[in-house]
């Protein structure tokens, strides 16, 4: 769905992604793990369009993606309107989106919340309506930077179930969804992923399964920089 080749980002001087190499095929759950600053937004920024390769190359499938972030953004209307714009500006009539947004609310939770403004939400509503606007307008592939940071432990989980039944779902196509999310919980990453990436400084250090990136003693062994940065944060 997605390829990189030797790509690099810069912000002036700073150098916020180094050359990385990265292919990410229909169906994998990737984790971008790494310091603050070490360049996983930039990366799903970078995968999602919103920034430039200074060097290399980004190549996606023609397909449909979206991107969630740590504080979705809210249109001043309410939660229905927030979803059927997106569908209407895709073609559908009116009446349709309106309908189709009411589904896509039921779906995460917020059927009785649909006419309510969508900025007077709680942060975890607001996380699950940006959910149910990316399903319903047919994402094949979800972004998402952080998407469960500023939440409590119960909207947390809620979220975190409503990206893991997305994933789970294929598209209406038949094809598998591809999940790529930033994440500091290394627990929601053990959960979710199927597939984790290490970034230091803007370079990849470690890009394993799941299981073999919380493989401590192996990990040491393979990716001492990995190991280092999650030193005592293995769950
Ligand atoms: N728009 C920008 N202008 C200048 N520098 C930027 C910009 N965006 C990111 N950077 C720099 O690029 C580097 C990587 O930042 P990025 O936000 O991608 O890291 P991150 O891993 O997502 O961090 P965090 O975990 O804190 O969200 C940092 O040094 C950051 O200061």
């Amino acid at each position: 769905m997605l390829r990189l080749q030797d790509a690099s980002v810069c912000f002036g001087a700073v150098r916020a992604l180094d050359a990385v190499e990265l292919e990410i095929v229909a169906g994998e759950r990737v984790a971008l793990v790494g310091a603050n600053g070490s360049g996983k937004s930039t990366l799903l920024r970078l995968l999602h369009g919103l920034v430039e390769p200074s060097g290399g190359s980004v190549w996606r499938a023609p397909q449909r993606q979206a991107m969630l972030f740590q504080r979705p953004f809210m249109l001043r209307a309410s939660a229905a309107h927030n979803v059927a714009l997106g569908l209407w500006l895709q073609g559908r009539t009116w009446s349709a989106a309106r309908a189709q947004a009411a589904e896509a609310l039921a779906r995460v939770g917020l059927g009785e919340l649909a006419g309510r403004r969508a900025t007077t939400l709680s942060g975890g509503q607001q996380q699950r309506l940006a959910l149910a606007r990316a399903w319903a307008t047919g994402a094949q592939t979800l972004l998402l930077d952080e998407p469960t940071a500023s939440l409590d432990p119960h909207a947390k989980r809620e979220v975190e179930s409503l990206m893991d039944a997305w994933a789970s779902a294929s598209d209406p196509g038949g094809l598998p969804r591809t999940l790529v999310f930033a994440s500091h919980n290394l627990g929601q990453v053990k959960r979710l992923a199927t597939r984790a990436i290490y970034l230091e400084r803007g370079r990849v250090r470690a890009d394993l399964p799941v299981d073999a990136f919380f493989d401590a003693e192996r990990l040491r062994q393979t990716h001492p920089e990995a190991h280092a940065f999650l030193k005592g944060e293995l769950p």
